[in-house]
């Protein structure tokens, strides 16, 4: 590993307005502390992002060889806290459409390694209709967990259902959206031994037949405009809620509206979904020296970045 002497690429994007720094690293070349991700995703001091994607060859990730036969590219995640999580929606697609967009990808079906398994995308090509929604598919929510669990904010407090979607919700239903306040406050969670790694907490307000309108606050990051498992983990508990969620249920679509947009999320019969929305890389860039940035050192040999 060599300290930083040539600028690193990266771009910005983002999904739903749920933003991303991706810097691609595909022969696994950059070393990030969680003090490097904290710096490069704060609004100030660094490039600011809701989350960083480090995309990385599975033969040259860890923690994704096993993966290798069947995706090319892991999802390496962090959140700006520094903490890195399972899965991300909304990341997810970003990266898919990025690899289109440079070519390591042809567009179609193809398969991403992620700390929460393998997910498959679908990306098609740009054309003059088609500006560039991404799908992925988010598997099958899992909804046994703590028992008990309440969420409380803005002075108030919810009853909330568990989802595991590959990482963990608390979902709370909500009369108005408003009730969760500005949730710059982080909202509380109890019992507090129920998540000892943390957990993302969606409100929700059913607006009407397939229809939701959600709020989150992401773990690790604060509320966002928009979060992929977030809306997938509100469809989840909006079926136990109403019992429409068995098995042997139709195919049926959601719309999720949040406050950076909306999110469809299709529910197949055997209750595994798929997330589908926009996904735009709207900037690239290079890294400065990360010295000038005080703080970060990113470990970076220049002659294998690409
Ligand atoms: N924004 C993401 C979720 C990112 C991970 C989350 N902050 C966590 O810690 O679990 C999405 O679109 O799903």
């Amino acid at each position: 590993m060599t300290t930083a002497t040539a600028p690193a690429v990266f771009l910005k994007g983002h999904g739903a307005q749920n933003d991303f720094l991706l810097l691609p690293d595909p022969h696994g070349c950059l070393h990030l502390t969680p003090e490097d991700v904290r710096r490069l995703c704060d609004r100030r001091l660094g490039i600011g992002a809701d989350g960083l994607l480090r995309a990385v060859r599975c033969a040259a990730a860890p923690e994704a060889a096993a993966m290798a036969g069947e995706a090319g590219w892991f999802m390496d995640y962090r959140n700006p806290d520094g903490t890195d999580a399972q899965m991300c929606g909304n990341g997810i697609r970003v990266l898919a459409r990025y690899l289109v967009d440079a070519g390591h990808q042809p567009p179609g079906d193809f398969a991403l390694a992620t700390r929460a398994g393998l997910r498959h995308v679908h990306v098609r090509a740009r054309s003059l209709e088609f500006a560039g929604e991404v799908a992925v598919q988010m598997g099958h929510p899992r909804l046994p967990g703590p028992d008990g669990i309440r969420v409380s904010a803005g002075g108030r407090s919810w009853p909330a259902l568990h989802v595991d979607m590959g990482n963990p919700h608390a979902v709370a239903f909500v009369d108005d959206l408003d009730d969760a306040g500005d949730l710059r406050t982080p909202p509380t969670v109890t019992p507090v031994s129920a998540y000892p790694a943390g957990v993302s907490v969606e409100f929700v307000v059913v607006r009407g037949p397939r229809h939701l309108a959600v709020r989150v606050h992401e773990r690790g990051v604060g509320e966002t405009r928009a979060c992929g498992t977030g809306a997938c983990a509100a469809v989840a508990a909006a079926l136990a809620h109403t019992g429409a969620g068995a098995p042997s249920g139709a195919p049926a679509r959601y719309a999720v509206d949040l406050p950076g947009g909306r999110l469809d999320v299709d529910v197949a019969s055997d209750g595994t979904m798929q997330l589908t929305g926009p996904a735009a890389i709207v900037a690239r860039g290079t890294l400065n020296p990360l010295p000038s940035i005080p703080g970060p050192r990113i470990g970076w040999s220049p002659a294998r970045a690409r």
